[in-house]
Parts: structure tokens; C-alpha cells; sequence
């Protein structure tokens, strides 16, 4: 996948991770207007199960025609920041996953004052050199929000250009999937249910920066990872797995969110202990995949106790791994 933006810090980690080109966006922008694109519009934050339909469906589309894929979104949305599924680059990623050419992060102040008409002549037809549209039954646009799908459809109708709307994509038990909906089981803990709404696991992507290098002192060390713009589970532990820039591997470990109330911090940290693992990791990008949360974070009497307690996690976790591995063995 191909980045259209301007503001490369938002991406960084991606490209660190994925281990591709820095992208030169008037490069990329001369590209996709000498191609017929397919635009698919949209927040997709989280890319749910949900977005992942409209993204399919344009896909597959495109292969039919032989046109390219963009999806257009903003980079730096103006509200709700700390409620985000997904930093960009954690968005960037699953896009990529779906196999979509072009992801375009624009720049929001840019368009803002935008009416839908010319939202839809500078944007979508000059900017963006659209075959076809696609986008959500609740997609709105232009200053204000003041368009929606039908102002859209009228618009590009004129232009000739079809606008293609994907309706609610529903959960098994008839409820639609929507990413308040998500954010919602994220704070309860409810990792089982994310999963089956967002159809992947919740990810933290992030740089392994220095902590207190307390961790290996106690025998547990966690690799830190800075805390960024987005949503986060309740402060405590959970399982997780680990995927580590550069290493094919994929590690399990247990992950604490919280303040460390024990050593008496207060600093706000996330940071992960990898099993059977043992090398400097400083600087380098890390994929985790959250699954169950363990138990909250609990201020302890000694160190010496919050030593025993985070190896009843590591233990508790591991069996849990062991028992799932052999389900999968039997199966
Ligand atoms: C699995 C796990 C569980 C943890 N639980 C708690 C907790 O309940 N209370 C707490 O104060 N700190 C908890 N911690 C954080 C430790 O205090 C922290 O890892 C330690 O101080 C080392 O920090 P450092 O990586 O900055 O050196 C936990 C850490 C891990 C890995
Ligand atoms: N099993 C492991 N889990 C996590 N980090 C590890 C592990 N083994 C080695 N490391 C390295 O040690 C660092 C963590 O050690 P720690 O003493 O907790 O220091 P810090 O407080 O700086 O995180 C990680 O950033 C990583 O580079």
C-alpha cells in the first residue's frame, strides 16, 4: 500500500515496522491521478468488520476493472482523540492487510470548509481522479457535515459516476457493528467480544522506549511502549501476543496498563513481559495483540509481593496458552 500525506510523523511506525520506502507524496499524488481509482470514504476507525465489507467489496471490484483502490480519511480527526480504536498507523496496517493501494490522510483544515459540491469536484473528481465511489450508509460530508449518502449520490450522479453505499453490517445477534459499540467492550475488558466485532484482535503498535529498568531488576523485564493519542483498556494485566519489527516469531507475554502504583510512579505505562525471550528490543516497533484481561492493577505492600503476583500472571497465562494449544491440537 501507497501513503498520500504530509505528515509522515502520524506514519512513522508503520513504515518502521513494514520496512518500506519513506513515501514522497507529490510522487504519489501524480500517480494516482494519471490511474482510475475506486475511492472508498470514510473514518474506519478500528477497521471493523463492518469496514472491512465496504473495503472488501470495493476490492474486489477494482480487480474487476482493473482500476486502484484509495481510501480517503483524515489524518488528524478534530474530536474524540483519546476515544481512537486506531493511531494511524495501526489503521494503516489493517488497510494494508485488506490489500488496499492507496491510503490517502488528509489533512482535515484542508477541506473543513468545504461545501458538498465542492468537496466532490476538488476532492473526489480533480484530487482523486474517481471511477466509483464507495462508502457508509452513514457517511457524512462537506462544511458542517452538511452532506450526507443521497447529497453524494446526486452529485456524483451528474458527473456520472456511480456511488456505491454499503448498509449496516449486522453482529450475529442482529445488532449492527459500529466502533462506539467496540470502544465500549475495550473498556470493559471484554476482549472476546472486540474480537468478534473488529474481526481481528485489538492492536497496539508502538516504539520500545526506556522505563525505570526497574523490570529486569525483579526478574520480569517489559519492554515500554509510549502512550499514545488513542483508547486504552482499564489500568491491568492481560494476555497478549507480541510481534517484534524484524522477527518472524510471534511471542506471547503478559502486559500491564496503569501507573505502577507499587513503585510509586505514577507515570503512565504500557509495557509487555515476552516469554522465552531475551534481547535488547530499545527502538525497535512492536505489534501487540491484546486477548484477555487478567486481573486490574493493585498497589502492592513490597515489590517482593508484586514480584509474586506478576508470576502467578505469567503462569496463569501460560497455562491458558497450553490448554488452547491442545484444543487446537484435538480439533
Ligand atoms: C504482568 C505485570 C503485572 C503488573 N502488575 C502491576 C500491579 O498490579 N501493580 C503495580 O504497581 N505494578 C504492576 N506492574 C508493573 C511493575 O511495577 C513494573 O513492571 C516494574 O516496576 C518495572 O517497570 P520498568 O519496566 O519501568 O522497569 C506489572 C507488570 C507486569 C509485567
Ligand atoms: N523477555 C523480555 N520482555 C521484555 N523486554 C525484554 C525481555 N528481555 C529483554 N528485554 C529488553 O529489556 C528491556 C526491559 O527491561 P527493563 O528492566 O524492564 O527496562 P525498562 O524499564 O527500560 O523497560 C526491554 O525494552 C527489552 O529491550
Amino acid at each position: 500500500m501507497k501513503f498520500i500525506t504530509e505528515n509522515l510523523t502520524e506514519i512513522k511506525d508503520i513504515i518502521e515496522y513494514c520496512n518500506v520506502e519513506v513515501p514522497d507524496y507529490y510522487k504519489n499524488i501524480e500517480e494516482i491521478k494519471h490511474n482510475k481509482n475506486i475511492v472508498i470514504l470514510g473514518n474506519f476507525d478500528g477497521v471493523h468488520k463492518g469496514h472491512q465489507v465496504i473495503l472488501q467489496k470495493a476490492v474486489e471490484r477494482a480487480k474487476d476493472k482493473g482500476l486502484k483502490t484509495i481510501v480517503y480519511t483524515f489524518s488528524e480527526y478534530p474530536k474524540n482523540q483519546q476515544t481512537k480504536i486506531t493511531t494511524c498507523s495501526e489503521k494503516a496496517y489493517f488497510l494494508d492487510k485488506n490489500k488496499i493501494d492507496y491510503l490517502c490522510l488528509e489533512q482535515f483544515e484542508k477541506v473543513r470548509n468545504y461545501s458538498p459540491e465542492e468537496f466532490v469536484e476538488k476532492v473526489i473528481v480533480n484530487d482523486l481522479n474517481a471511477a466509483e465511489v464507495y462508502c457508509g450508509f452513514n457517511f457524512t460530508f462537506g462544511k458542517g457535515k452538511s452532506g450526507n449518502v443521497e447529497t453524494l449520490k446526486k452529485l456524483l450522479e451528474v458527473r456520472k459516476l456511480k456511488l456505491n453505499v454499503q448498509k449496516a453490517v449486522l453482529d450475529d445477534d442482529g445488532e449492527i457493528i459500529s466502533s462506539t459499540r467496540i470502544r465500549n467492550y475495550i473498556k470493559e475488558g471484554n476482549f472476546e467480544k472486540v474480537s468478534e466485532l473488529l474481526g481481528h484482535n485489538f492492536i497496539i503498535l508502538g516504539e520500545v522506549i526506556y522505563g525505570k529498568q526497574l523490570g529486569r531488576v525483579i526478574g520480569f523485564p517489559t519492554a515500554n511502549l509510549k502512550f499514545e493519542n488513542k483508547i486504552y483498556p482499564e489500568f491491568g494485566v492481560y494476555g497478549v501476543k507480541i510481534h517484534i519489527q524484524g522477527d518472524e516469531k510471534i511471542y506471547n507475554g503478559v502486559m500491564n496498563i496503569g501507573r505502577n502504583p507499587t513503585v510509586n510512579v505514577g507515570i503512565l505505562s504500557v509495557e509487555t513481559n515476552i516469554f522465552d525471550f531475551n534481547e535488547d528490543i530499545y527502538g525497535k516497533i512492536i505489534l501487540i495483540e491484546v486477548l484477555e484481561n487478567i486481573r486490574y492493577e493493585k498497589k502492592f505492600s513490597s515489590v517482593e509481593k508484586l514480584k509474586e503476583q506478576i508470576g502467578k500472571d505469567a503462569s496463569y497465562w501460560k497455562n491458558k496458552i497450553d490448554k488452547y494449544q491442545k484444543e487446537k491440537e484435538n480439533r
